[in-house]
């Protein structure tokens, strides 16, 4: 008797811009997965975003919250129009929802594939730390003699940093199982984890992040791993020079953030990467980039970002198998770079681009 398909329940959250434009994209993936792989899946659309604050009041609306938690194995978040002065009530949806459902690793690939490397393959990983760092977003503002003065809390705790690290060491040594049984893929031969911080200047924050992640990474279990680690501005130079040098890069939340756009722009655009929410059990993927004003309503948003989103959620949903077809589907795609969308110097337009990918899978 042939086994019962495995049925995941799969929140979608468009949020506000390109996030409409490539949701669905992520959706119909999804949907077109071969049968073969005996997976179904059902799914349940959710509200938040600047334009559902502006609705019904807030960003993130208990429902979503909620039917994440009740119904769902995982979710796609789209983008979010986080506005840049300060509008009274509203604070940005993903950055509540990634504390709310402890998704405390925010994994961010970035790698060229072989049609569209014009220099050395990269292929790293950044990890970078979800739930706190300046995002804890305690910040106060107060009227001196000399005029205002507005602060922030940086917080850095033991147990985020070594979760995090914990995490970035496992991936790393996941990361050289693939490479070794795949051989001529990579010319890597050990696994590595950067370690990224600060601590130069800021000894107790950054200082804590840095001796947290030394002493998780020391591990018996991390004994194959190389660690090595820099100084934040320094690793933006590195990385610019000698990308291909990194595999997996962890980091505190800003600096994290920071660096995975930097990332973006070596392997071309930030319409090409990815990124998971992890927490024990659940995963958002979620597309690097933001609601991209510049181009929401025309159609041509590149939707890769997305669909290699979809792909990391089902990794961490312990579906590498229909994940690995999608990664196929879109490096095949990439590779081909008949269907390329203007951020990648093609015409495609987002469908264009999806049906390019759906014919492949
Ligand atoms: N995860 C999120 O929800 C998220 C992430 C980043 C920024 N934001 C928000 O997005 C809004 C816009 O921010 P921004 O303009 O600084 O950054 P952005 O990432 O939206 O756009 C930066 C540039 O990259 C381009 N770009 C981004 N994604 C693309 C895609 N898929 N295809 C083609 N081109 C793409 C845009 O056109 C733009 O030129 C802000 O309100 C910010 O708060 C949200
Ligand atoms: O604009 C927002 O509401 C959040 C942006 C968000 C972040 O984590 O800062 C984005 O830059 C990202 O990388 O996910």
């Amino acid at each position: 008797m042939a086994a019962a398909a495995r049925t995941l329940r799969i929140g979608l959250i468009p949020g506000d811009g390109i996030g409409r434009e490539v949701i669905p994209a992520g959706r119909r993936v999804l949907e077109s997965l071969p049968s073969s792989l005996n997976l179904k899946f059902s799914f349940v659309d959710l509200d938040a975003g600047y334009d559902t604050f502006q609705r019904t009041g807030t960003a993130l609306p208990d429902k979503t919250v909620e039917t994440l938690k009740k119904e769902c194995d995982g979710a796609l978040f789209g983008a979010v129009s986080s506005p840049s002065t300060k509008v009274a009530g509203y604070s940005s949806p993903i950055v509540a929802l990634r504390k709310k459902l402890d998704l405390y690793a925010n994994v961010r690939p970035v790698k060229t594939t072989v049609g569209s490397s014009n220099g050395n393959p990269i292929d790293l990983v950044i990890v970078r730390e979800n739930t706190e760092d300046l995002y804890v977003k305690e910040e106060t503002t107060r009227e001196t003699p000399e005029g205002k003065v507005a602060e922030a809390i940086k917080r850095i705790s033991e147990r985020a940093s070594s979760r995090i690290s914990t995490i970035a060491g496992e991936i790393a040594l996941r990361r050289q199982k693939i490479r070794a049984a795949a051989p001529g893929t990579s010319t890597r031969t050990e696994p590595m984890v950067t370690i990224t911080h600060k601590s130069n200047v800021l000894s107790q924050t950054d200082g804590l992040f840095r001796e947290t992640a030394r002493r998780a990474l020391a591990a018996e279990k991390f004994s194959s791993v190389a660690v090595e680690e820099q100084i934040v501005d320094s690793m933006v130079y590195k990385l610019f020079r000698q990308p291909e040098y990194y595999d997996v890069i962890v980091a505190p939340n800003l600096y994290g953030d920071i660096l995975s756009d930097g990332a973006a722009a070596l392997v071309g655009s930030l319409g090409l990467v990815p990124s998971a929410n992890v927490g024990d059990g659940f995963a958002i993927g979620e597309p690097c980039h933001g609601s991209a004003p510049d181009i929401e309503g025309k159609g041509i948003a590149n939707p890769i970002a997305t669909l290699r989103s979809v792909a990391l959620m089902l990794e961490f949903l312990g579906e590498e198998k229909a994940a690995a077809k999608i990664y196929t589907a879109v490096d095949a795609n990439l590779d081909e770079a008949k269907f390329l969308s203007p951020d990648m110097g093609g015409k495609a337009t987002t469908q264009q681009v999806l049906d390019d990918v759906l014919k492949r899978l």
